[in-house]
């Protein structure tokens, strides 16, 4: 049973979106990932939004480039928490998506993070740890993830 939607507007979005999935299946987190769009395919997104709800689905991430719409209209549609992953697709760098992920009118946020590959694999960890509130195992593998972080910092400064 997906704990985690994954959406993304484009195919095109598909390599800087995995580090998400990669995360999740590195914490052993359930998900699904799939293409949706709330310009190209709004009913798709609807029905998709109630599947996955029914399914069990406690936390959606989606990303997007351009219009960046669709963690927004995912937010107008369910009250669990959406993280929005901006994606760099125009000339404009990535600026346009940030700031239609991240400008919602109050009352439906999108946490966001940041642009492409850095703010999937932070979606990803932000999505475990609203799991893990409920989940004291996940909250400990969590933890023991950071262990790791900190141990491999600590390698690359005595090997310098
Ligand atoms: N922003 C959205 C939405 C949406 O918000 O519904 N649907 C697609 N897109 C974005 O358009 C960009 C270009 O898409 P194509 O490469 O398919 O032309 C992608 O980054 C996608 O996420």
């Amino acid at each position: 049973m997906p704990k985690v939607a994954i959406f993304m507007g484009s195919k095109s979005d598909l390599e800087k979106v995995k580090p998400c999935a990669q995360i999740l299946e590195m914490l052993e987190i359930d998900y699904k990932m799939t293409i949706t769009s709330a310009h190209r395919t709004p009913e798709r997104t609807y029905n998709l939004i109630k599947e996955m709800e029914e399914k069990g689905c406690q936390v959606f991430i989606c990303a997007a480039g351009m219009a960046a719409h669709l963690a927004g209209v995912v937010a107008s549609k369910t009250v669990k928490p959406v993280i929005g992953i901006p994606i760099s697709a125009s000339s404009l760098g990535g600026m346009d998506a940030l700031l239609s992920t991240v400008q919602m009118p109050p009352g439906f946020p999108v946490g966001t993070v940041a642009l492409d590959k850095a703010g999937a694999k932070n979606a990803a960890w932000f999505a475990a740890q609203i799991l893990a509130l409920t989940d004291a195992s996940l909250a400990q593998k969590i933890a023991n993830f950071r262990e790791e972080m900190k141990k491999e910092v600590e390698k690359a400064a005595n090997e310098l």
